[in-house]
């Protein structure tokens, strides 16, 4: 049900970087409809050949995408396969990863950042209602496709992008510096990745958001990381008691207790329409 593309039908750009086993290249597609040439404007993200084994599961995130569709989630074209090559084709957001956009000191204001919350927490209610687990939700995998304009109070709007390959089929290592934003739950049991873990997720990427992109737990190696959880540890709080309880609410060690997406939508809701939003309208510039 994946759209195969031929890797003839592909025009290589600029490589944009990595994520994890892949590389992520700016790229073209050619495609011809009612008789005309179409070029299009694609990522391409072409697994590392070491993680060949890894194909199946990042075949699956494509195909996860490109089933469902839904304005904050990416749109998948489809997969490639070239010889050693395996290449998922993905529509190219113009401003790319939100991780790297905020950490570029760009300074925004805080219902820029509860637009960009409220804009994910329906994505991800989406994939609730469809009963989807993503399994990767993080800053970085939040796509910038309008950098919305404060003098013209336009909002910004991002895409979701593919959680790429599983925590299922990765070591206990990667499985470990993915802390904070992995559940803790998924450590003992990785292949049990559930909706719950998702809205643990969100509460680290709205930690990132609320924190100028920076990763939290920046810098700590697999033993911190470890301990962080064993010890039950939580991130530092936001000065916003009410953003803080909220993060606080989606990171509850005890899965249960984690709140459903339409109480996360909710208490967003309330946040947009505080007083602190009007008191803190233009934060000041963060060099
Ligand atoms: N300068 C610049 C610039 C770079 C990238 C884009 N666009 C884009 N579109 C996507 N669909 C995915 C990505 N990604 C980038 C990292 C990852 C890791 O997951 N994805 N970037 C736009 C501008």
């Amino acid at each position: 049900q994946i759209h195969m593309i031929k890797f003839g039908d592909l025009n290589w750009g600029d490589s944009l970087g990595q994520g994890t086993f892949t590389r992520i290249f700016k790229g073209y597609k050619t495609d011809f409809r009612d008789g005309e040439k179409h070029m299009t404007e694609v990522i391409l993200k072409e697994l590392d050949s070491a993680y060949k084994n890894c194909w199946e599961s990042l075949f699956e995130a494509a195909s996860l995408m490109s089933q469902i569709s839904h304005k904050h989630l990416l749109h998948v074209y489809g997969v490639s396969v070239h010889g050693s090559q395996n290449i998922m084709v993905q529509e190219f957001v113009k401003y790319g990863a939100l991780d790297l956009y905020l950490k570029r000191g760009t300074s925004v204001s805080v219902s820029w950042k509860l637009s960009i919350a409220k804009q994910l927490a329906c994505a991800l209610n989406f994939l609730e209602e469809q009963n989807i687990v993503h399994g990767n939700i993080c800053a970085k995998n939040l796509l910038l496709a309008r950098e919305g304009d404060p003098s013209l109070g336009s909002s910004p709007f991002i895409k979701l992008s593919d959680p790429g390959i599983s925590v299922v089929m990765m070591g206990n290592d990667v499985i470990l510096d993915r802390i904070p934003w992995v559940a803790p739950e998924v450590l003992d049991a990785p292949d049990n990745l559930t909706l719950e873990c998702d809205k643990w997720s969100f509460g680290a990427t709205v930690w990132e958001i609320f924190n100028d992109g920076n990763s939290p737990l920046r810098g700590w190696n697999l033993d911190q990381k470890r301990n962080f959880y064993e010890n039950m540890h939580q991130l530092p709080p936001s000065q916003w008691t009410e953003l803080a309880d909220l993060i606080a609410q989606c990171m509850d060690y005890d899965a249960a207790f984690r709140p459903s997406c339409r109480s996360i939508i909710r208490q967003l809701n309330s946040l947009i329409t505080s007083d602190y939003v009007i008191l803190h309208a233009t934060e000041p510039v963060t060099q």
